[in-house]
């Protein structure tokens, strides 16, 4: 009956009561009837954090003991402890809420190299923060009826689609509460930081070269016009160009209000590799970096919006 019991510790009912706010109890009871006739009551008490091994984990105590009517008092079945991951979703949610009444709507316009996951962070930034979300690149091929930009590099050039950016840039500028993924060379224009800082908050994904080309690797460079003219597999390919793209965009890159480097984030969650980290790990720190930028700006509060 003891492991019975213990496997029906479930750490998702234990953590319930932190999704609504309150602190976690110290003890959890359950009432379990062993036969219609002879009512036994088994009590288990949980404590609440004991030990966090990681930023990624947290050590969990528990304690079963059991008693009945006829036997009292209760006597201790079993003690452990086990590891839980921590809810991202759930931080995530808490962090947003926490930053939100101060970003006063606040754009954030997400900046770093292709493949840096500004769309795949930005989406989840929309979504908890009810912000709309925009891809600046998919903007410009709407606008050009379709046409994809690798396309666009090809039949009209790069100036071309730079126009069309800054052009795209410049409409979101006068709107409020966007996400907006940028393309990665949109940093290279002043005029471009002008729009981008209007009513809005810039936050650089810095991730390392060879993760951006493992991941560029992954879906390959077809879409990508800037690392087509490299020769060799998709992944030195894409290294090869994103070493030189940085090195030349790197100062522009640091002008972002925010930075978001995923190996300080993974040195903080003691993961040793940074393609471990998830993108909701990601834009939790983000909004944490957000944060930090908001209160250096003025107590939380910035004027001018
Ligand atoms: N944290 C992550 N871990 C692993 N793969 C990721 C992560 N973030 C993004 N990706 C993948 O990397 C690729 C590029 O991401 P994307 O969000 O499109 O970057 P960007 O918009 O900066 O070019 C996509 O295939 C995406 O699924
Ligand atoms: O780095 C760049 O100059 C570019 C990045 C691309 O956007 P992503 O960063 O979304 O891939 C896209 O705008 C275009 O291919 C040029």
């Amino acid at each position: 009956m003891e492991a019975g019991v213990a496997c029906k510790l479930k750490y998702p009912t234990w953590t319930e009561s932190e999704r609504f706010g309150r602190k976690p109890p110290s003890s959890l009871r359950f009432a379990w009837r062993l036969r219609e006739d002879q009512k036994v009551r088994v009590v288990v008490s949980a404590h609440f954090p004991v030990q966090t091994s990681s930023n990624r984990h947290r050590s969990l105590s528990f304690e079963v003991s059991c008693s009945s009517y006829n036997n009292f008092p209760a006597s201790t079945l079993e003690t452990g402890s086990f590891r839980a991951p921590y809810d991202e979703a759930l931080k995530l949610e808490n962090k947003s809420q926490e930053i939100e009444p101060y970003l006063n709507g606040h754009s954030i316009y997400l900046v770093g190299l292709m493949g840096s996951g500004k769309t795949t962070v930005g989406k989840i930034l929309s979504h908890v923060l009810s912000y709309s979300f925009y891809d600046s690149d998919a903007l410009i091929e709407e606008e050009v009826n379709g046409m994809s930009v690798a396309e666009m590099f090809n039949l009209h050039g790069e100036s071309f689609f730079r126009k069309k950016e800054t052009e795209i840039l410049r409409r979101l500028s006068s709107k409020k509460q966007l996400v907006v993924s940028t393309g990665g060379g949109a940093v290279v224009q002043d005029e471009n930081w002008d729009y981008m800082q209007k009513k809005g908050i810039s936050v650089w994904l810095d991730v390392p070269l060879e993760a951006l080309a493992q991941r560029i690797a992954a879906v390959g460079t077809h879409s990508r016009p800037l690392l087509h003219y490299e020769p060799g597999d998709p992944y030195t390919k894409a290294l090869k160009r994103l070493s030189y793209l940085l090195e030349q965009r790197g100062k522009n890159y640091a002008k972002a209000n925010a930075r978001v480097s995923l190996e300080e984030i993974a040195g903080k969650l003691g993961c040793g590799d940074v393609s471990d980290l998830t993108p909701t790990e990601i834009a939790i720190e983000a909004l944490e970096q957000i944060e930090g930028y908001l209160r250096k700006e003025g107590g939380m509060t910035i004027v001018g919006l």
